[in-house]
């Protein structure tokens, strides 16, 4: 443990020099991501700039349950997770989906090594509280940052798919917005940017919805109790809250079909909605 504790304290000297950003790709948007997106990751990777990718696959999943014929349903945002659904969350996950992402990158020249969070025990993983209800579903107490560091080192991308791991071998089904918001706490990166189907949080304005470019801790509290934030965005949101209460400076939610979206977050363009301390 003593030998853990001080190769991270490495890892976060060693992150300080360079710029980092967390990135979550969401099930929604993965299949319409245009290549332009993949150039630009490329670019960013080869002007020295360390992404890592955490991904979701919800749609993957349920689709291939369904052709399994086993049913699926959402409890406040989570998959209620039996053994059979399990199986099935590994293989989307941390095989097809991620082993796509992997091909994509590679297709534009960009260098990066698919993993899941169990492989070396890096996402390690406790039941949630609900898991009477929700059943084989993770939240995470440990991330391996100087695992994920040493991919870097090595000049590639990691891509992770969100499947923990606990000390006794149990795998966990773990939403990816929760799984991207602890990577990015514990590699202590200043940035994660949350890429989805929709330009941003959306809010009716003199009854046109719009695109908030900023959003504060309480203003998210608000639109959850008033019920405009809802759904797939409330998993994003209470990550990104639980970020920028450590060392994460900003989350920002963006659209993935957007030109050079990335790019543009880390230029520091106001484009999508961040959410500040
Ligand atoms: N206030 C909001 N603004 C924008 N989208 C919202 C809002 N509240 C809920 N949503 C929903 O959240 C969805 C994104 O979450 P989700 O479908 O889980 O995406 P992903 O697969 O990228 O994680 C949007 O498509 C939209 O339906
Ligand atoms: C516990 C839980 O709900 N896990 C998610 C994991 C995938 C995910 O989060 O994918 P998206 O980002 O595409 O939604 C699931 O089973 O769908």
């Amino acid at each position: 443990m003593e030998t853990l504790e001080r190769s991270e304290a490495g890892t976060a000297e060693h992150n300080a020099g360079l710029q980092s950003f967390v990135m979550k790709c969401g099930g929604s948007t993965l299949a319409a991501l245009p290549d332009s997106f993949f150039e630009d990751l490329k670019q960013l990777q080869a002007s020295g700039v360390q992404p890592v990718i955490v991904h979701g696959g919800g749609p993957a999943i349920s689709e291939n349950l369904e052709k399994l014929g086993i049913e699926t349903e959402f409890v406040n945002g989570l998959r209620r997770t039996t053994e059979a659904v399990l199986d099935v969350v590994e293989m989307v996950l941390a095989g097809s989906i991620n082993k796509q992402i992997v091909r994509r990158i590679q297709q534009t020249g960009g260098q990066a090594l698919g993993i899941s969070g169990v492989d070396g025990g890096l996402i390690e993983a406790q039941p949630v509280e609900n898991s009477d209800t929700v059943g084989w579903v993770g939240d995470v107490t440990h991330v391996r940052s100087d695992m994920i560091q040493g991919i870097t080192d090595m000049g590639y991308m990691p891509v992770i798919a969100p499947v923990g791991v606990d000390q006794s071998g149990q795998r966990y089904n773990i939403n990816a917005d929760t799984a991207a918001g602890a990577v990015a706490s514990h590699l202590g990166t200043d940035r994660m940017i949350v890429v989805t189907d929709v330009p941003g949080i959306m809010k009716e304005l003199d009854g046109v919805k719009q695109v908030l470019p900023v959003v504060t801790v309480q203003q998210i509290d608000d639109m959850i109790q008033s019920g405009e934030i809802y759904g797939g965005m409330i998993p994003k949101v209470k990550a990104a809250v639980s970020c920028i209460q450590g060392d994460v400076q900003e989350v920002v939610i963006v659209n993935g079909s957007e030109p050079r979206v990335l790019s543009r977050v880390l230029q520091g363009e106001a484009i999508g909605t961040r959410i500040v301390k």
